[in-house]
């Protein structure tokens, strides 16, 4: 048989669950393992569902090389499907006109370069309360009897409480700020009634941000142009809230458990904000980009604690082939972004955390690089990556810039248990808690 004719790899399986119970109790690191013994490419059953496993840059470099758009689809999954209005937020929707233009309208109208850019004051207000709140807890601010430990973590202000609404009137700025918290278990909710009290707010001009105009082209839907339902424009608000928030925090609590773990990282960093910051209390945003050492923590940070391990589920479009294999049409495709990062043919040391490999280096995370992944690939690539860049680089060079960062109670950073929880995304197992003192600069 030619290896057109066969499918990839797959282990043994039980009748019903198929290969379910293997990917206990981490998915992303026992589908590596799995990938170990039967091979960058192999085939799983999920229950029912045949699903393809991706864990080796060459299979990816293949995928995007030869056959892009077959393999840019989603699975009807039913999560979101009852939760986020029959699928429709642009992370779940099926390959097609309609993921197309809404993608299209949230890049222009809150993802691109120059959107991403006109937000540097949200920024830099939500980044000064989460500082100040920090402050207020930390050993020499104005609780100093209080020994408060912090945790990255604190409530969202439209959870605590709900006549907060009403003063936000831009979901932009609503955006920003969700970046820097938790977000709560009702911010669906939330945002349904931010969406409806914006709803008499439309303007044409060229302030007008990605609600407006969501609004508008759903209640006068122009000839020709996209024209989303009601359900439609809440599902991509929502799905830019949902998106937006955890992978940012995640990150932020994973790239703090690092710097805490390696002194001489964190020192090197803090050096860095200094010399940039030219004595101000605080990294302006403009001065973020001069910190080529924090561009390399990001990274390192990133390669080794992915938010999203598994990328988000892909199906294929039609009957395909990849490297030789046969991939029949709705075949569910999941990517081991966590298992690329760490593959030892191409980084050194790969379980260890290093950000000079990042130095004078010109690897990214833009999609061009196979070997590094995070905010995934070809067509489906995360559009919301520049927004993210932005915001996550901002707030952890103030965090290392403004505070001394500490073990509570004595512990000491080799105590810190890194391990990761249950499930998709790469929570922290336990919550990070640290005790944060005022910088010298701040006293
Ligand atoms: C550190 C922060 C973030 C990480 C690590 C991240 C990662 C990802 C990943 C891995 C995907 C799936 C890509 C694929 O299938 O190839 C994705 C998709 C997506 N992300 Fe992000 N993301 C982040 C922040 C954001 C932000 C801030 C937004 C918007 C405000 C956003 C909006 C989206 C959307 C809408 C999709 C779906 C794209 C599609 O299916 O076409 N993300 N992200």
């Amino acid at each position: 048989k030619s290896k057109s004719q066969i499918h990839p790899p797959s282990p043994p399986s039980l009748p019903f669950i198929g290969h379910l119970h293997l990917l206990l109790p981490i998915p992303y690191r026992a589908l590596h393992s799995l990938s170990l013994i039967h091979g960058p490419i192999m085939l799983l059953k999920l229950g029912q569902i045949p699903t393809l496993i991706l864990s080796s840059s060459s299979s990816i470099r293949s995928m995007i090389k030869s056959n892009d758009i077959a393999f840019s689809s989603r699975p009807n999954l039913k999560v979101p499907r009852q939760l986020v209005y029959d699928s429709k937020s642009i992370s779940f929707t099926p390959y097609g006109p309609y993921w197309r233009q809404s993608r299209k309208l949230c890049v222009l109208h809150l993802l691109s370069t120059k959107r991403v850019h006109s937000f540097r004051p949200n920024r830099h207000s939500e980044l000064s309360i989460m500082l100040s709140h920090i402050s207020n807890h930390s050993l020499s601010g104005p609780h100093q009897s209080q020994r408060n430990h912090l945790l990255l973590h604190h409530q969202h202000p439209l959870q605590k409480s709900p006549s907060a609404a009403p003063s936000l009137k831009k979901a932009n700025a609503v955006c920003s700020m969700t970046l820097f918290v938790r977000p709560p278990n009702s911010s669906a909710l939330s945002m349904l009634k931010i969406t409806s009290l914006l709803s008499n707010e439309i303007k044409d001009d060229d302030n007008a941000d990605l609600v407006d105009i969501l609004l508008s082209l759903q209640r006068d839907p122009l000839p020709g142009e996209f024209s989303p339902t009601m359900d439609e424009v809440k599902a991509i608000i929502l799905n830019m809230f949902a998106a937006g928030t955890t992978t940012s925090y995640i990150f932020l609590e994973w790239a703090m458990s690092e710097l805490i773990r390696n002194p001489k990282v964190m020192k090197k960093l803090k050096e860095e904000a200094k010399l940039v910051s030219e004595k101000s209390s605080m990294v302006a945003e403009e001065n973020v980009n001069k910190m080529s050492y924090l561009k390399a923590v990001v990274k390192e940070v990133l390669r080794l604690h992915p938010p999203a391990p598994l990328l988000v589920p892909r199906e294929t479009i039609e009957d395909t082939e990849l490297q030789g294999y046969k991939i029949p049409k709705k075949t569910r495709v999941i990517i081991n972004a966590w298992a690329i990062g760490r593959d030892p043919k191409f980084w050194d040391a790969p379980e260890e955390f290093i950000p000079e490999r990042f130095v004078n280096n010109e690897l990214d995370f833009r999609g061009q690089d196979f070997e590094f992944i995070p905010f995934g690939i070809g067509r489906r690539i995360c559009p919301g990556m520049q927004f993210a860049v932005a915001t996550i680089e901002f707030a952890l060079a103030n965090l290392v810039h403004q505070f001394d960062w500490d073990m509570p109670n004595g512990l000491s950073a080799e105590d810190l248990n890194m391990d990761e929880a249950q499930g998709l995304i790469m929570h922290r197992k336990h919550p990070l808690v640290l005790v944060a003192k005022k910088n010298g600069l701040m006293l």
